[in-house]
């Protein structure tokens, strides 16, 4: 049989032998999710600033889409379509909160970003 897929990321899950190893790992992907968490949250003030009116803050289509999007992502990788649905609708909510108040600050004289 050939292989032609890279390795899918539920395949990279170590076997852990105690809860120390199973939170020092979980810690390590932490510190690699948090960074890119916030470059992603720097995408809300571009928004913030390009959006013409706040009520193009939230955006339903653009909500599902990416949703449709993240599940089949997650499907590939061998994860769980539904958690990763569940992240990502908790995550848009936190994120618009933070575009909206953002488009507040940005047109109440603060620095421009
Ligand atoms: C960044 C946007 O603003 C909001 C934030 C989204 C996100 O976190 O990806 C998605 C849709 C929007 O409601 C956008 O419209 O793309």
């Amino acid at each position: 049989m050939s292989s032609s897929k890279t390795t899918k990321a539920i395949e990279k899950t170590a076997h852990c032998s105690s809860m120390q190893e199973v939170r020092a790992r979980v810690d390590a992907l932490d510190d690699i999710l948090v960074p890119l968490l916030v470059e992603r949250g720097g995408y809300m003030t571009q928004a913030a600033r390009i959006k013409a009116s706040e009520n193009q803050v939230r955006d339903e289509k653009r909500i599902e889409f990416i949703v449709a999007r993240v599940r089949e992502r997650a499907a590939a990788e061998g994860g769980n379509p539904d958690v990763i649905e569940a992240i990502y609708r908790s995550m848009m909510e936190a994120y618009i909160a933070f575009e909206h108040e953002e488009f507040a600050r940005l047109r109440a004289g603060a620095t421009q970003t």
